[in-house]
Parts: structure tokens; C-alpha cells; sequence
């Protein structure tokens, strides 16, 4: 299947897949060990917004933080792959901003409830345009960036994944059958901080993409 196929990821979506604490980078600051497997959760797709909608803070919410991510999109069903099989399975990637309701989640981590509503609230997963498999080199060679108000708040690189790229599809695979245009977030680097209304973000991927959000009250 071409990578073309899963070009309107966006509006053929059917599951977003969020990796949680994969950057070394994270566990550094935040003194934590690392995950013995990876650490998923779903987002709905009626989540998802792009370039030229704001990201609406919810009224609920009193922390709503930025999380700038790289995005891998699936181009055919996969169920139980393995690593070495799993990159066959990519059609496409974006960038990819997995906003958090840190307030909500403060509460849920340590109760061991669920994140849906922190994680999967209306606007919370802008995405850039699709990129295409020739765009990217190397997935695990790529700067991701963001500035709020142009001021950078998380400079990190892929190079700095706990889990990589196939290893994500492999593990998430064994669990659920992963289907075209799915999107797996594969978490992010060091400095997801809270916006307030008002503010504008901007991030990007590499040379390759970058996007702007302007972020709204509700
Ligand atoms: O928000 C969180 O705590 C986990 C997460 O999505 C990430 O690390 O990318
Ligand atoms: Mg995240």
C-alpha cells in the first residue's frame, strides 16, 4: 500500500495512541526510572484539530500543558507484529501536539484512574499536514521543537526515544489490532509546561514541518 494511502489520516482516523514517559530526557529531570514496557493510552479522533482551529482550553480545567510529539501513521491492518516487521507497517508521520490536562491527570496518576477526559478532551491533538516516508530519513534522528509566545519551551530529539519506533508497534500490536490511519504519539521530550489563553504555540519537526496554534478559553 502506498503511503499516500494514508494521507487523510486525519478524517479517516479510527484510534490516536499516546506513548507516556518516553524520552530519557524526562526521566532525567524528573528522577523516575524508566518503564519496563511502554506506557499507552487512546485519545479519541473527535480530538483532533489542524492548522487554522485554536486549541479551546476546556472550562474544567485549571492546567492544560503542551506536549510537542512526533506522530508515526499506520497504513495497513497489523496485529501482533514484531520489530523487525513493524516499520512496514508506517505509511507516513506528523507532528503532532498531544495537550494534556495536567490538572486532571495530577489527580487520576496517582488514584490509578483513567486519563480519557485529561487526555482526549475537544482540540487536545492538533496535527500538522501528513509527511511522507521519503521526507523522513530517520525517524529516531529528528529535533523536536516548540516556543510559546516564541519563547522555547522543549527542544528534545527522537534520538532520545526509551521505546522507538517499531518497538511501540510491536508492543502496542500485541494488545490491539492497529488499523489504517491510526496515529501512534510517541510521547514527549523534557518541558511540557501549561498555556493560558492568549498564548500562540509554535513547533516543529526537524526541517521538515512546523505548525502554530493559537490557544483560546472555552
Ligand atoms: O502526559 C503525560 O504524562 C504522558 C505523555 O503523554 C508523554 O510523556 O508524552
Ligand atoms: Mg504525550
Amino acid at each position: 500500500m502506498a503511503s499516500s494511502d494514508c494521507e487523510n489520516f486525519v478524517r479517516d482516523g479510527k484510534k490516536i495512541i499516546g506513548a507516556a514517559v518516553n524520552y530519557h530526557d524526562f526521566l532525567k529531570k524528573n528522577n523516575v526510572p524508566a518503564p519496563e514496557n511502554p506506557v499507552m493510552f487512546l485519545k479519541p479522533t473527535s480530538s483532533y484539530i489542524v492548522e487554522g482551529q485554536d486549541i479551546i482550553i476546556p472550562k474544567v480545567f485549571t492546567r492544560v500543558a503542551h506536549e510537542v510529539e512526533l506522530g508515526v501513521i499506520i497504513n495497513r491492518k497489523c496485529k501482533d507484529v514484531s520489530k523487525q516487521d513493524a516499520m512496514s507497517y508506517v505509511g507516513g508521520y506528523c507532528l503532532a501536539l498531544d495537550m494534556t490536562a495536567q490538572c486532571e491527570l495530577g489527580v487520576a496518576r496517582p488514584k490509578g484512574l483513567p486519563w480519557c477526559m485529561g487526555k482526549g478532551f475537544d482540540t487536545s491533538t492538533p496535527v500538522s499536514r501528513f509527511i511522507r516516508l521519503r521526507e523522513i530519513k530517520d525517524p529516531h534522528n529528528l529535533r523536536l521543537w516548540l516556543k510559546v509566545n516564541n519563547e522555547t519551551r522543549q527542544d528534545g530529539n527522537t534520538s532520545d526515544l526509551i521505546f522507538n519506533v517499531p518497538e511501540l508497534i510491536e508492543y502496542t500490536s500485541k494488545y490491539m489490532t492497529l488499523e489504517p490511519n491510526d496515529l501512534i504519539l510517541t510521547g514527549t521530550p523534557v518541558g511540557a509546561n501549561p498555556v493560558s489563553a492568549g498564548d500562540v504555540i509554535e513547533c516543529g519537526l526537524g526541517d521538515v514541518v512546523s505548525m502554530k496554534f493559537n490557544v483560546k478559553g472555552a
